[in-house]
């Protein structure tokens, strides 16, 4: 019986979520398979295009007419049934389009354009064998699209017998690395017979036979030569006479070469135990429930995390587990490493496009049961979960601002479903979203709540800068953290400094009374605008001019804020001409594995001070560290944006905690020009739990999120009033749709109204109980696409991450 394939296509001009039928010609219907990439034509003119299989189906009468599938791109799947599933509910939830998430979920090497070569992977399959099915010549470039329907048929299941392995090859990066190993084929027994025949003198000769009756193990030939002295002609002669057999085997590029010291599970105190041991009840009975673990800095969270995976392992499971953007918490790596050695697989955009092919294949041979990664990790074709963990979970980096615009908290949720597996969610700072779901139990909270050896929390002191301003002027050290600072170097502790700079110099703050202007609409702050020369407000549009004095206390010391590590870095250097410092910022870490050196050197003490940007600020666990001074808290502060407060408190707390982990009491200076704001006076304490409270009030006000949902739609074009008139468009299409209680913000142009020489304008809709939202803006974008000709775009964003 016929069959068909049902086929989601790459066609960037005329994006569909739905997929297109297919014939399978006789001749491909053994090989072909759901979740590989094949050929088809597509439109008119009989282009050709790539697409998935998403699905194979018995034909019906009226489908014979169809076109066929040219041809198999792959020789086995490359995405599993259930990432395939989940690239249909993403393509939904982030309105975007399925081919974008199916190509999402891939490694580099395989979006990109790329050769493929063939190697034998068995010694079984002679390369006559194999050159009969593929002439040699070919075998270093070929194309699964261009061979005969017979030939794809017997390469498919040759690798499906695991015979021959295909290599994707992107300027030359994607190669596998190859090794010989050399497998003895003597024994003990052979060895007197053998020596007999070899001449007296050829001693390298006899040092390989004694070797290889007395090692039945294989070793890896370059050790070989280097443990006996030998030449590879030596072991290739030994080769031609029997007494070994020479193999090639791939080599994985290991990333994190240095050998790990494997670590033991801790012995936990009984908050950690607690946590574990809801956590694995979830594992044992496959259950899908999530948990919040709300624990104070340094209070051993990541034991929990490891003893977890340890539990799934134990019950033959794998496991996931989301850092945000690891290369900035290599020692969460290291931890990871430690513990389960050879078992893990790390994902990260550090890695090059080669690396991260290597990793993903170990993935998806099963070679690797855990996997650590970054956002994009939690498409890991990692198999029969038995838990996800998501560390730092209130971290922005885990929405993705480009489509498919997904939070990696989202799909790890939708792949526990999928798994019947517990979620773990860890922060010392939780988003308000998932601390509000535990409060309605949608979550489970479990709390960590002291420290390790039961340290105290470090000592935090706020330094008001308005009062340092006038008594010292203009000036990036208070005599306070300074005296600190000094202190450490004498004492031979270590000391963190954070610059913040985010969003520096985008608002104005009068420097004598912390005053920063705000929009009358929105009360949030408002956005210097050079071009414009004038303020603007990012939700309503609201504009008017610069102040030239203080509208609070009239002082003419109204000004941009920010100022950069490398002017700090310098000032601390005369201010303290003995002290080691090591500067950690954009500029510093630009290179690969610079992150890695400058903490490894300052964790191994050969620097006093680590002063650095927000990258400094999370997950790292140094003994010594008893100072941490942060410099400007209130760039964060004053962004416009409604989560300013939040990322504020979560970013000094997460700072905060650096400070005295060990056995040293730590202390924390706190400089900023809003002393008495809410957010900085309770980062004073540490005390999330009151932080919440307060900011859950002000949401509530305010009418934000966690309170109402959010959607930003966003339409670019060249010239500015169609980017306008669609949105306007967009608006009337949609209000209809809309019930009285949502509210609708804008159109107003975005913040960076022109980028690249487009203009963008958006609205912000803020809702409760929408039910004909979703398919409204569903209907709008796919009308829209329509529109792609003429050059509009338009961008939907669900729960954005900042209306910017
Ligand atoms: N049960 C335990 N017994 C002894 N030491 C422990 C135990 N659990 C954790 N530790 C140690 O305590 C220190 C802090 O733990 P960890 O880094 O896991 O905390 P955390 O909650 O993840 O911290 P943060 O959120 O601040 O990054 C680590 O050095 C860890 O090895
Ligand atoms: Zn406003
Ligand atoms: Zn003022």
């Amino acid at each position: 019986m016929a069959q068909i394939a049902k086929v989601i296509v790459d066609v960037p001009t005329m994006q569909t979520n739905s997929p297109y039928s297919y014939l399978v010609p006789d001749q491909l219907a053994q090989a072909i398979q759901v979740g590989m990439r094949v050929v088809v034509p597509f439109g008119n003119g009989n282009r050709k295009v790539q697409g998935f299989v998403v699905e194979l189906a018995v034909a019906s009468h009226f489908e014979k007419q169809l076109k066929s599938v040219e041809s198999l791109m792959d020789l086995e799947p490359v995405l599993t049934k259930e990432l395939i599933a989940l690239s249909g509910w993403l393509a939904d939830e982030t309105f975007s389009f399925q081919i974008t998430c199916l190509l999402t979920m891939l490694p580099n090497v395989m979006r990109a354009k790329y050769s493929k070569q063939i190697r034998i992977a068995d010694s079984e399959l002679t390369p006559t064998e194999l050159a009969q099915i593929l002439p040699e010549d070919s075998w270093n470039d070929f194309t699964p699209e261009q061979l005969t329907p017979s030939q794809q048929n017997a390469l498919t299941r040759l690798r499906r017998q695991n015979k021959i392995e295909i290599v994707y090859q992107v300027k030359n990066q994607a190669q596998t690395k190859r090794i010989f190993q050399v497998q003895s084929l003597i024994t003990l027994a052979d060895e007197e017979k053998i020596l007999a025949k070899v001449r007296k003198n050829a001693v390298k000769m006899q040092q390989l036979v004694h070797y290889l009756a007395t090692h039945p193990e294989s070793i890896n030939q370059t050790a070989l030569e280097k443990k006996l002295a030998i030449s590879v002609a030596t072991i290739k002669s030994g080769e031609a006479k029997g007494w070994l057999k020479r193999k090639q085997v791939e080599q994985y590029r290991d990333p994190y070469k240095e050998t790990h010291t494997r670590t033991q599970p801790l012995h936990l105190n009984e908050e950690q135990q607690a946590a574990l041991n809801q956590v694995t009840a979830a594992i044992h009975s496959s259950k899908a429930q999530t948990f919040l673990l709300e624990g104070v800095t340094g209070s051993g969270k990541t034991e929990v995390y490891l003893q977890a995976i340890a539990d799934a392992l134990a019950h033959k499971k794998t496991a996931l587990m989301l850092v945000p953007e690891i290369a900035l918490t290599p020692q969460m790596v290291t931890r990871v490493k430690g513990r389960f050695g050879k078992q893990v697989a790390v994902l990260h955009s550090g890695l090059s496009d080669g690396e991260k092919f290597d990793e993903w294949r170990r993935i998806k041979r099963h070679e690797a049961q855990v996997v650590v990664g970054a956002r994009s990790a939690v498409f890991a074709p990692i198999e029969n979960i038995g838990v996800i963990i998501i560390d730092e979970e209130h971290e922005t980096s885990y929405k993705q601002d480009d489509a498919p615009r997904y939070h990696a908290r989202n799909v790890a949720q939708w792949r526990c479903m999928f798994h019947h597996c517990p979620l773990v969610l860890g922060s010392a700072t939780p988003s308000l979203e998932s601390r509000a779901r535990s409060e309605k139990q949608v979550y489970r909270l479990l709390r960590l709540t002291h420290r390790i050896n039961g340290q105290p929390l470090p000592q935090v002191k706020i330094v008001d800068m308005r009062q340092e301003l006038q008594k010292n002027g203009s000036q990036n050290f208070s005599p306070a953290l300074s005296d600190a600072i000094e202190q450490r170097l004498q004492l031979g502790q270590q000391s963190i400094l954070m610059l913040n700079r985010r969003g520096f110099s985008s608002f104005i703050m009068c420097r004598d009374c912390g005053f920063v202007l705000k929009c009358p609409n929105c009360d949030i702050s408002l956005t210097l605008h050079m071009d414009s020369h004038s303020m603007k407000c990012h939700y309503c549009g609201h504009e008017e001019a610069i102040p030239k004095v203080c509208p609070n206390c009239k002082s003419h010391k109204i000004r941009y804020y920010g100022t950069g590590t490398e002017k700090v870095e310098q000032e601390l250097q005369e201010k303290f001409p003995e002290a080691r410092i090591l500067r950690m910022d954009v500029d510093t870490t630009r290179r690969k594995g610079a992150h890695e050196r400058i903490l490894q050197k300052f964790g191994s003490g050969d620097a006093d001070i680590l002063l650095g940007t927000q990258m400094i600020a999370k997950g790292l666990d140094f003994p010594n560290v008893t100072l941490v001074g942060v410099l400007n808290a209130d760039t964060a502060l004053e962004l416009p944006d409604f989560r300013s407060s939040e990322r504020t408190f979560q970013l000094l707390t997460q700072v905060s905690g650096r400070a005295g982990r060990a056995d040293k009491l730590g202390e924390v200076f706190i400089q900023t020009f809003n002393p008495d704001h809410y957010a900085i006076q309770l980062a004073k304490t540490q005390n999330y739990e009151n932080f919440f409270r307060k900011e859950m009030y002000i949401r509530h006000q305010g009418k934000y999120p966690p309170y109402y949902f959010t959607l930003q739609i966003t339409a670019a074009h060249k010239e500015e009033n169609l980017a306008a008139q669609k949105m306007f468009a967009v608006l009337d299409e949609l209000r209809p749709q809309l019930s009285q209680n949502a509210i609708i913000l804008g159109p107003t142009p975005k913040p960076i109204a022109r980028v690249k020489n487009k203009y963008y304008y958006q609205i912000v809709i803020k809702y409760k109980n929408e039910p004909g939202l979703h398919g409204a803006v569903t209907k709008i974008l796919q009308e829209s696409q329509k529109n792609y000709q003429k050059g509009i775009q338009l961008a939907i964003d669900a729960e954005p991450q900042s209306f910017m």
